[in-house]
C-alpha cells in the first residue's frame, strides 16, 4: 500500500525525519509512538499526503469551524461525495436524511450535543468527537489519526477506537496511550529524534517495553 524508503524531512534547516524506511500494508492497524518532538505528526502528515485519495485524516489541530454547528462541521466530511449544488442546499437547509445520518453517527460516538449547537461552545472531548465524526463521515477505506482520543477517558477511547477500526480497512494512528496501542493495533512503530527505533508486531511487545519507550529510555530495538 505504501513503501517509504530513505525518507528525510526538514523544517528549514532542522531535520525532523531522518533516513526512515517503512512499508505499510493494506489492512494493517499501525500505531506510531514516541516522545514529544520525535517527529510522529510530521511522519503522519507525510503518510496522509501519499494516501489521501483513499484516507480520512483526523488531525491534532482538528480544523473545526468554530462558528458553525455540529451538523455543519460533520457534514463537511461528505463534501467530496456530493455535487456543489447538493452541498450548498444541505448546508443551508439540511435534508432530513442527511440530518438523520449525522445524528446517528454522533450518537454512535456518544456525542450528546444538539446538532445545531456551535462547536465553539463544546468541551474539548466533544470537539474531538465532532472531528472524529467528520473523518468517519468521509467513508474512506483508511483512517489516519493524530492523537484522536487524547481528550477522552480510557473507556471512551477504547470504544471509539473499536468503532474506527470496524469502519476502516487500514488504520494508522499516532498514540500516547500504550494500553490502546497494545490492545487494538497489529503493529507498533516507535520514533526517537526522527529515527525509526522500533518496528514490531504488537504480539512481540509488552507493556513494560512500551512504557520504557514512552519514558524515552528505550535504546534502538
Ligand atoms: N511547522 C513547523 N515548523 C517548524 N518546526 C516544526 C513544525 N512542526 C513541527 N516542528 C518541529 O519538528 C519536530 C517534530 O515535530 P512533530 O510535531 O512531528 O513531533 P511529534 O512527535 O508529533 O510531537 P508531539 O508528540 O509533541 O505532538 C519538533 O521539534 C517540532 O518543534
Amino acid at each position: 500500500m505504501l513503501q517509504i524508503e530513505s525518507l528525510s524531512l526538514s523544517y528549514r534547516e532542522t531535520r525532523v525525519i531522518d533516513d526512515l524506511d517503512l512499508s505499510i500494508k493494506r489492512g494493517e492497524s499501525l500505531a506510531i509512538v514516541g516522545p514529544s518532538g520525535a517527529g510522529k505528526s510530521t511522519l503522519l502528515s507525510y503518510i496522509y499526503e501519499q494516501l489521501k485519495q483513499d484516507a480520512a485524516l483526523c488531525s491534532q489541530s482538528q480544523g473545526l469551524v468554530d462558528a458553525l454547528s455540529v451538523f455543519h462541521n460533520v457534514y463537511m466530511g461528505a463534501l467530496a461525495r456530493h455535487s456543489f449544488a447538493y452541498n450548498l442546499l444541505n448546508l443551508a437547509w439540511p435534508l432530513a436524511a442527511r440530518r438523520e445520518e449525522v445524528a446517528k453517527l454522533c450518537a454512535e460516538l456518544y456525542l450528546e450535543a444538539p446538532l445545531q449547537k456551535p462547536v465553539s461552545s463544546l468541551s474539548g472531548g466533544q470537539r474531538q468527537r465532532v472531528a472524529l465524526a467528520r473523518a468517519l463521515y468521509q467513508q474512506k477505506p483508511s483512517f489516519i489519526g493524530d492523537e484522536s482520543f487524547s481528550a477522552l477517558d480510557p473507556v471512551m477511547a477504547q470504544r471509539l477506537l473499536s468503532l474506527v477500526k470496524a469502519r476502516h480497512e487500514t488504520v494508522i494512528m499516532v498514540l500516547h496511550d500504550s494500553d490502546l496501542a497494545l490492545s487494538h493495533f497489529d503493529r507498533i512503530i516507535g520514533l526517537s529524534e526522527g529515527k525509526l527505533v522500533l518496528d514490531k508486531p504488537t504480539c512481540e511487545l509488552d507493556g513494560e517495553q512500551l512504557a520504557c519507550f514512552f519514558d524515552n529510555q528505550m535504546a534502538t530495538s
